[in-house]
């Protein structure tokens, strides 16, 4: 068949739309992804840590220490550690007691499973991670001996990042467990940093022996904070971090009953290894979604979706 006349099907296509650039380092065990209007996400393998979130600008929304490390020694100082499957440590809870603080997901490297843009559209992304039972390494595993398989996915589009997670129970029996999205905001001084949305929540005080309280008005920083909030308003309802009285990061959750607010302030950043500089504390505020107040039950065959969403103000 003679085809020189047709009129050529690639000519009469519209040009597909630029697809978001997508760097993978292998050599340095991280995956990065560029928006082609300049926003920046950039995830560790171990962990499947997010490393850094920059806007258009290139200026930096998370704060991750000058000395974390990031060669899989230890978990990440910073940027997004995804705590699973327990919340501090838990030596009443049998099933979690032998793990280390915060679980071994933040200590574990994880898969790189892919990315996604979403249909139509070339101003988004989504990383895929993986871990699961089959690639723990072998000492962990002694510790926490059931099947299990994590998505988490890191979603980036010019006015957010989202991190969703979903843990599936791989194995005949079922399990308990706690997770956390454990995100270090960058601010400029928290001496001005307010965090509201959480007003009349009950929280459990950590460094008041567990006391419980209620909060009046917004939350600011005069000293060492750690507390666990459930809060009173629905989970749409936004947590907001303002700056001198500026929104700059609005937080909805999905299925994260709770919400952490934690700075070490002066001594116990001094006391951190690798909290680096050792003022860095007044240039970060944790404020992290979780569900950590009792116990997940998942059982055999289900799975658990959970995820975070946190727009620029
Ligand atoms: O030093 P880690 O294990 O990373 O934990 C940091 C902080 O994480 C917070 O989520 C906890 O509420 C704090 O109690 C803890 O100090």
């Amino acid at each position: 068949m003679d085809r020189r006349n047709k009129p050529s099907a690639l000519a009469s296509t519209p040009a597909a739309p630029p697809q978001p650039t997508v760097d993978i380092t292998h050599e340095h065990s991280r995956v990065s992804a560029t928006l082609p209007t300049g926003e920046r996400v950039e995830v560790l393998l171990h962990g499947a840590n997010v490393l850094s979130w920059k806007d258009a600008a290139g200026q930096e929304k998370l704060w991750l220490s000058e000395s974390a490390a990031l060669d899989g020694s230890k978990p990440v100082r910073g940027g997004i550690p995804v705590v699973f499957p327990v919340f501090g440590t838990a030596p009443d809870h049998e099933a979690t007691s032998k793990l280390p603080q915060h679980g071994f997901a933040r200590n574990s490297r994880w898969e790189f499973l892919g990315r996604s843009t979403s249909e139509g559209s070339s101003s988004s992304v989504k990383l895929d991670f993986g871990l699961s039972s089959e690639n723990l390494a072998e000492g962990v595993k002694a510790l926490w001996p059931y099947k299990f398989n994590l998505i988490y996915s890191v979603s980036l589009d010019p006015e957010s990042l989202s991190t969703s997670l979903v843990v599936t129970n791989d194995g005949d029996v079922s399990f308990d467990f706690q997770t956390l999205l454990h995100t270090y905001f960058k601010v400029n001084d928290i001496s001005s940093i307010e965090v509201s949305g959480l007003e009349d929540s009950e929280f459990i005080d950590k460094l008041a022996s567990q006391a419980v309280s209620k909060q009046s008005g917004a939350i600011a920083f005069s000293g060492e904070t750690d507390r666990i909030y459930t809060p009173a308003k629905g989970p749409k309802h936004p947590v907001v971090i303002s700056d001198g009285g500026k929104p700059v990061f609005r937080i909805v959750r999905d299925n994260l009953d709770q919400v952490v607010v934690w700075n070490p302030w002066v001594d116990k950043a001094a006391a951190t290894a690798d909290f680096t500089p050792n003022d860095g504390w007044k240039n970060m505020v944790c404020v992290e979604p979780g569900s950590v107040k009792g116990w997940q039950k998942l059982d055999a065959g289900d799975a658990f979706e959970a995820a975070q969403s946190i727009t620029l103000a």
